[in-house]
């Protein structure tokens, strides 16, 4: 079994790392580094893995380095390690949004094997999505633990070019907030309505997880799903001729278009 350091215990590591132990993979071989203690002692007591303050000491240990830090830290990280060992059979692993292999190559000073993954949040629940990209310098063995790492939090999709990871960032990976912006306006509206707001969440919770529900269990069309719910001439419509007329297809094209130029963007303030 391959060691794996998670440098930074944030939110993207820690649902990783613990869906990973979960889905069997030895605790001893895992390590997560974090500046402050509080995350890294957590998952240390939770799951039995090994934690330091030490990016350095953990990436001695790896054969496989999972970055999961801001991505305007990733470069100065890795020059971290590359200037403290022999990186040469190790695989580096980012999570970062807007931050390229070829950033990471130069700071790592040669053609490594380097892994681009974009997962999202749900991934906290075992229920992500996550795009993943592996440079010309990864193996299969490397792809395959990475493969490994990803899966253990949700489903995976491995892409054909690295550009496609900024469009799975705009497709699934900002895209959880998208929904909870929607379930918040919907829970502003039911309060004033005159729902308690302990009832307005559940009410607008239960409807998502029916709704999106729904889409996971059936065959038919996600628009004949709706449809079905669209009586003509009925409630629905109104509502749905309300979006519509509104403008709703194209603020999504524009808002996930807006999430795909701010990645291409950092890309570039990250390199
Ligand atoms: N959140 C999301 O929905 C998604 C995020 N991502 C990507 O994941 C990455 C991490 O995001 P997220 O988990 O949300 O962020 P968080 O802020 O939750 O986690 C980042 C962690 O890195 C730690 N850290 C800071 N500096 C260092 C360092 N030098 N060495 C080691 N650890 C360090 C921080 O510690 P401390 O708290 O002590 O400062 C913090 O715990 C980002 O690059 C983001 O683009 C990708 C997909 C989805
Ligand atoms: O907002 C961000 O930049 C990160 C990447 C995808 C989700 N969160």
């Amino acid at each position: 079994m391959k060691n794996i350091a998670f440098i930074g215990a944030g939110n993207m590591n820690s649902a990783i790392i613990t869906g990973l132990v979960n889905t069997g993979y030895q605790a001893k071989n895992i390590i997560v580094t974090n500046p402050s203690p509080e995350k890294r002692e957590k998952l240390a007591q939770q799951l039995g893995i090994l934690e330091t303050d030490n990016n350095i000491d953990a990436a001695e240990f790896a054969d496989v380095i999972v970055l999961g830090i801001k991505p305007y830290l990733i470069a100065q990280v890795c020059q971290q390690i590359r200037q403290a060992m022999d990186i040469s059979n190790k695989c580096f692993i980012s999570v970062a949004a807007g931050c390229s292999i070829a950033t990471i190559e130069k700071a790592l000073n040669k053609p490594c094997a380097v892994i681009r993954t974009m997962p999202n949040t749900p991934s906290q629940i075992g229920l992500g999505v996550s795009g993943l990209y592996a440079s010309a310098n990864a193996n299969q063995l490397q792809i395959d633990i990475a493969e490994q790492i990803m899966s253990a939090v949700g489903i995976t999709k491995w892409l054909n070019s690295e550009e496609q990871i900024d469009h799975i960032t705009a497709v699934s990976g900002s895209a959880p907030a998208y929904f909870f912006l929607f379930m918040e306006a919907m829970e502003k509206q039911a309060q004033v309505f005159g729902f308690s707001a302990s009832d307005s969440r559940k009410l607008v919770q239960q409807t998502a997880l029916g709704a999106a529900k729904m889409v996971c269990d059936s065959d038919l069309a996600i628009s004949q799903l709706r449809e079905n719910v669209t009586s003509k001439g009925g409630t629905t419509q109104a509502a749905l001729t309300t979006f519509i007329d509104g403008g709703l297809q194209q603020l999504v094209t524009k808002a996930m278009n807006s999430a795909l130029d701010r990645a291409k963007e950092m890309a570039q303030d990250n390199s």
